[in-house]
């Protein structure tokens, strides 16, 4: 397992072209874009969980039936702090280093409530976000880096807090079909109150303007206060649907006395996260055009989430379908030292993350009796039970056991749609499989090859598709059988059988996420 985990990656800057088995299709022109933590050492010392990992971007180029690679680090002000002191020095969700020159101890910590929040990393190694024709690595903090897509050069650092006031921020956001860009982020103890705040940035900007950048335009849409003002929920995403947010408030919490005084107390960020199984998880409800919560209360039991898969509305209700887990055991699970020898044995006690489909309805008759099941779709088994307090109790119904890392064909979000492609965890956190789930019929088709490790898939849709799965599915295949190159796989998403494979004869990370941008999205259409 330390194969997969816990090696520095080299980084190629420079395209490197993969060798093609099979056919790349031709109307297939762009780069797939994906970012995932490639260096976890520096000089001696050694982050202790994966997700610190230093952001290595990399990058499949698809131009005229040819794939070229690339990969580079991203040349955040933690990596170049690490490289020239040769150590780790700045503070990661698991891995606490000192002295960490972004906390210091007379300007930040002695001061107001609303001034404890510590400098966070810019060591942005999640996701990958588009605004306008501009690119972002992401990660949680209230910092985003702008790369160039083709070259992955390391731009502008962006601090979200100079635009919006949130101390964190999503690495999944959403983008309606303009390409505006709406995500949500915490507000913490800002003028006595903690909120979470969903935003808008605009996919362009007037004309005219010279130093064009969506962010100076980003818009407040509106907020949802935390039920509790130091110990608001942790969320990794949320849910959209045409008129609706659907944002869940999870009783897996931020403590943030224990945040802000982590840094003295010798702990690192992750131990101020804590899950609080006797708590009730919340479901809200934002309308998008009147930007108020729905006023009743629904709520489920305990659970853990991190993945929203898609969500939609329905003959008055609202359908959205999440990847859950019964703890927090997953983060627990990314520590390098539990991705050793001894991982099966390590990962028996993780909980395994269940696709669960909730159906809310919106309204329902004066009269409906206390205990009745208000849910009116017949293609589900979740249930809503209405309660003597007037709020509404909402039990799931298990679309499929073992996936992570969901996608969809994003046409297709908010929208009613019929199928997931997602990684396929079986026995572990770790992916061995790459599975396409149909929620109507629970079917799946499964692609698994001996010693490979597959990245989240990405689908692209055929030019002129018809149906949700006309198109292909891509994802990088880590190889743990040093005889094997890894490679770029192509699936058909209808029938999961190989379109073509593209090895490069690199070692690749184990990446976490990113996006296919289409060469006409592409500024100039140079390499
Ligand atoms: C640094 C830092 C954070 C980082 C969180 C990260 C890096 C989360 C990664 C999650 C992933 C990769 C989930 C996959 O499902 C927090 C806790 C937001 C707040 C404190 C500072
Ligand atoms: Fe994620």
């Amino acid at each position: 397992m330390e194969v997969i985990f816990g090696r520095n990656i080299e980084e190629h800057p420079e395209p490197i072209k993969a060798q093609v088995k099979g056919e790349i299709p031709s109307w297939l022109q762009g780069i797939l874009l994906r970012n995932g933590p490639g260096m976890h050492t520096v000089g001696e010392t050694r982050y202790n969980h994966w997700f610190d990992g230093l952001a290595l971007i990399h990058s499949f180029t698809f131009k005229n039936g040819e794939v070229y690679y690339r990969s580079k680090y991203l040349r955040s002000d933690t990596y170049n702090s690490n490289i020239e002191a040769n150590r780790i020095v700045v503070s990661e969700f698991g891995t606490m280093a000192y002295p960490d020159p972004c906390k210091n101890i007379f300007s930040k910590a002695f001061c107001y409530l609303s001034h404890i929040i510590p400098e966070f990393t810019d060591n942005c190694l999640i996701n990958i976000m588009k605004t306008g024709d501009e690119f972002y690595a992401t990660s949680e903090t209230n910092f985003i880096r702008k790369i160039n897509p083709q070259t992955l050069e390391t731009l502008e650092k962006v601090d979200y807090t100079k635009y919006v006031a949130v101390n964190l921020a999503t690495a999944h956001p959403h983008y309606d079909s303009a390409g505006n860009v709406l995500n949500m982020g915490t507000s913490i103890a800002g003028k006595g109150k903690t909120k979470y705040v969903v935003f808008k940035i605009p996919s362009s900007v007037p004309e005219g303007e010279k130093k064009k950048s969506c962010l100076k335009h980003l818009e407040v849409m509106c907020s949802v206060p935390s039920r509790s003002l130091l110990h608001p929920s942790y969320y990794h995403s949320f849910g959209v649907t045409e008129n609706y947010i659907v944002f869940i408030e999870q009783p897996f919490k931020l403590d943030i006395p224990k945040l802000a005084t982590a840094y003295f107390r010798g702990v690192n960020w992750a131990s101020c996260l804590s899950f609080h199984k006797d708590n009730k998880t919340w479901f809200h409800f934002i309308d998008k055009k009147t930007k108020k919560d729905i006023s009743t209360t629904f709520y489920t039991d305990a659970m853990v989430l991190f993945h929203h898969v898609n969500a939609y509305e329905e003959d008055g209700q609202i359908i959205f379908d999440v990847i859950c887990y019964a703890d927090s055991s997953l983060y627990e699970m990314f520590y390098l030292k539990y991705l050793n020898a001894e991982f099966e044995e390590n990962t028996k006690h993780f909980s395994l993350p269940t696709c669960k489909r909730f159906v809310v309805p919106l309204q329902w008759g004066k009269d409906a009796e206390i205990g009745s099941n208000l849910v009116r779709l017949p293609s589900t088994t979740a249930t809503a039970l209405k309660e003597n307090d007037g709020s509404i109790y909402c039990q799931p119904e298990t679309i499929y056991e073992g996936i992570e890392l969901p996608r969809i064909n994003y046409d297709y979000n908010g929208k009613k749609y019929r199928y997931i492609f997602a990684a396929g965890v079986q026995w572990s956190p770790v992916p061995t499989q790459i599975v396409k789930v149909d929620v109507l019929t629970k079917k799946c088709l499964t692609w698994r090859e001996e010693h490979c490790w597959p990245a989240e898939p990405t689908f692209v849709p055929y030019p002129h598709a018809k149906e949700e799965d006309d198109g292909i599915i891509l994802s990088s295949i880590v190889t743990s059988d040093p005889r094997k190159a890894p490679f770029l796989l192509i699936l058909d998403a209808k029938t999961f059988t190989e379109v073509a494979r593209a090895t490069v004869d690199v070692e690749l990370h184990l990446d976490l996420h990113g996006m296919f941008v289409p060469k006409k999205d592409l500024k100039s259409q140079e390499d």
